[in-house]
């Protein structure tokens, strides 16, 4: 696209013959500069971009989008805005040619359950034409997945995507829209069909200060509802009563309150999944899905809102569901025929670790092991509570560290500890490294436990001190429980080898054999 043409009503060009200059990509990171791109400098909290712009023009930036044009000693075209990142939206937008009016954008926001509500809402659509996806674990466009940088990209990518999706067919394109993403203008001028508020729970406080302003930013997704859009609320949650849906919009409220317009009810919860009766206008189906927990009950309606409003019939998706598989990293079982269950869930908040843990204690275990830890440089509130709820559901925690960041892992565990209220012994275990903490689970389990390794769910590496190590949960607990059956074999009745994901599927780094931190370093 020409620059006149991207730049016309958003910025002002220093050299108004520039003009003709042909731009093929725009980027926030000098890091992924190519032949024609503008080059957009952010002053950011760490970093200021204008650092980058020698190295951005050595790799072919032909154009600078700046608010600090003085900051640019070179001689290369400028184009002036007030604040590139709003500017960078707008004009992602019209480079990948507006492509959320060529297939219908579902947001996704809320603290907790925005990725499997992405994947579920994929899946009934998939009758329907195909779906990408944007979100934690990958970029999907359609027809290759890439390895996901922040949940909601920078605008300069999130376009990108979604522009590929549409030269790919994509009908719809399933898109979480986190908090950060919202305050950073990450997807400023998106229109939505749909936008799905899960719930609103303790996180992100480090960033936003306080719960009012962290629900105000997650309330900006539905100002980007286009007209004849629809909001679908999740009514059981009291904020979802403070949304404010714009004019000519429309509104499901979905939950089990009296008041919602698609509403279920709970049959049976436990380790095979959930079964429970779904009403909507006056229609009833029971339905039965193999994902554990009320709260994937709750993500699988907002997602049936989706595919209902589509034009798909209750009756016909409840005969599909069978085949619904668990989000990488979101209670995942590993059963390899021990005699023990083990859960990998990405539980790390509060509201997350109480639904997980619940869904476990549906199972009716022996005992609950559950080894945690909190994430460094996040919200210091949370951890307090998350071992308050670790202690009040398990048997045993096992107490350990996460991605630590750069914190020390000893001060975060110090902060989580507070909240366990129980002596360290026997039911409560300090275990710094997470391959020893693992290790300790699955040697202490008995028959008929059941272990939950909470907090890192998909992730393939551990961050310590801005470098990731190699580390899956996953890989880590399978060596251990298949140490343990060699060691004393198992029945081969409860062998299910269909429940045992091949090592290493994620789309990010596959970790390797050794999870030891130390092995194999990169940077981030
Ligand atoms: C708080 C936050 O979100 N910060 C994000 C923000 O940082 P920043 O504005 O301070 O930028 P900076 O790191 O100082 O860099 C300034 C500029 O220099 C550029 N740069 C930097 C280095 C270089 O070599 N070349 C270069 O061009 C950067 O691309 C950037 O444009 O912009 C950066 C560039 O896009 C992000 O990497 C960074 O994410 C940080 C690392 C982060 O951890 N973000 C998390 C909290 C986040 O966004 N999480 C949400 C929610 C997760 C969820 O709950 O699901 C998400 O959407 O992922
Ligand atoms: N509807 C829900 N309510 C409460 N907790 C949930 C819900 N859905 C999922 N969880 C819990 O939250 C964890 C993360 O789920 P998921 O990845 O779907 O959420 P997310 O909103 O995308 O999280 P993130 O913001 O970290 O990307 C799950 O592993 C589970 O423990
Ligand atoms: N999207 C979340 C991921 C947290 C993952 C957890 N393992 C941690 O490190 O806290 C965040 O950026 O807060
Ligand atoms: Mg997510």
């Amino acid at each position: 696209m020409k620059l006149r043409e991207l730049v016309d009503g958003i910025g002002e060009l220093l050299a108004e013959s520039s003009g003709d200059l042909k731009i093929s990509q725009i980027t926030h990171d000098s890091r992924k500069v190519q032949h024609g791109s503008m080059f957009v400098a952010i002053e950011g909290r760490h970093r200021d971009g204008h650092n980058y712009v020698g190295c951005a023009t050595q790799l072919g930036a032909v154009c600078i989008l700046t608010n600090q044009p003085e900051k640019v000693p070179f001689s290369i075209p400028i184009c002036r805005v007030d604040d590139p990142r709003k500017a960078m939206a707008l004009m992602a937008r019209r480079l990948y040619d507006h492509p959320d009016q060529k297939i219908k954008i579902i947001g996704v926001t809320g603290t907790n359950g925005k990725t499997t509500t992405t994947y579920l809402t994929s899946s009934l659509l998939r009758r329907l034409g195909t779906c990408g996806r944007i979100g934690t674990l990958s970029y999907f466009n359609g027809h290759s997945e890439e390895r996901a940088t922040r949940t909601t990209p920078e605008s300069s990518e999130f376009y990108r995507c979604l522009g590929e999706m549409v030269s790919n067919r994509c009908a719809y394109a399933a898109v979480e829209i986190s908090s950060h993403g919202l305050m950073f203008d990450r997807v400023l001028g998106l229109e939505l069909q749909y936008g799905i508020f899960t719930n609103l729970s303790r996180d992100h406080l480090d960033f936003h200060g306080n719960m009012e302003s962290y629900f105000q930013a997650k309330h900006r997704q539905f100002s980007l509802l286009r007209r004849g859009g629809t909001a679908i609320l999740n009514w059981d949650d009291p904020y979802a009563k403070r949304i404010v849906v714009p004019e000519g919009r429309h509104t499901i409220r979905f939950g089990q309150s009296e008041e919602a317009d698609l509403r279920f009810e709970i049959g049976e919860l436990g380790i095979k999944g959930a079964s429970f009766r779904v009403n909507f206008k006056g229609d009833t189906h029971d339905f039965r899905i193999p994902l554990m927990g009320e709260h994937n009950v709750y993500n699988f309606t907002a997602a049936l809102a989706v595919a209902l409003c589509e034009g798909r019939k209750l009756s016909e998706i409840a005969q599909e569901t069978g085949d619904i598989r668990a989000v990488p990293g979101r209670l995942e079982l590993i059963d390899v025929g021990q005699t023990f269950g083990v859960a990998i869930d990405f539980a790390h908040t509060p509201d997350a670790l109480q639904s997980v843990l619940r869904a476990c204690a549906e199972t009716n275990p022996k005992r609950m092991i559950t080894v945690f830890g909190a994430g460094g440089d996040r919200d210091h509130s949370k951890r307090p509570e998350m071992g308050a709820i670790a202690g009040r559901y398990s048997d045993i925690v096992i107490l350990t560290t996460d991605n630590p960041r750069t914190e020390d892992p000893e001060v975060i565990m110090d902060m989580v500890h507070k909240g366990i209220k129980r002596p360290l012994g026997p039911g409560f275990i300090r275990q710094t490294d997470r391959r020893q903490a693992i290790h300790a689970a699955i040697h202490m389990a008995e028959e008929g436990d059941l272990i939950l390794i909470a907090g890192k769910g998909h992730e393939t590496t551990q961050e310590i001190h801005g470098r990731h190590y190699p580390f899956s949960d996953w890989e880590v607990a399978l060596g251990f429980i298949q140490q343990r059956i060699r060691a004393k074999p198992l029945r081969e009745d409860r062998v299910d080898r269909d429940r045992t994901r091949p090592p290493a599927t994620s789309p990010r780094n596959p970790a390797s054999e050794s999870a030891t931190p130390g092995k194999g370093a990169s940077d981030d």
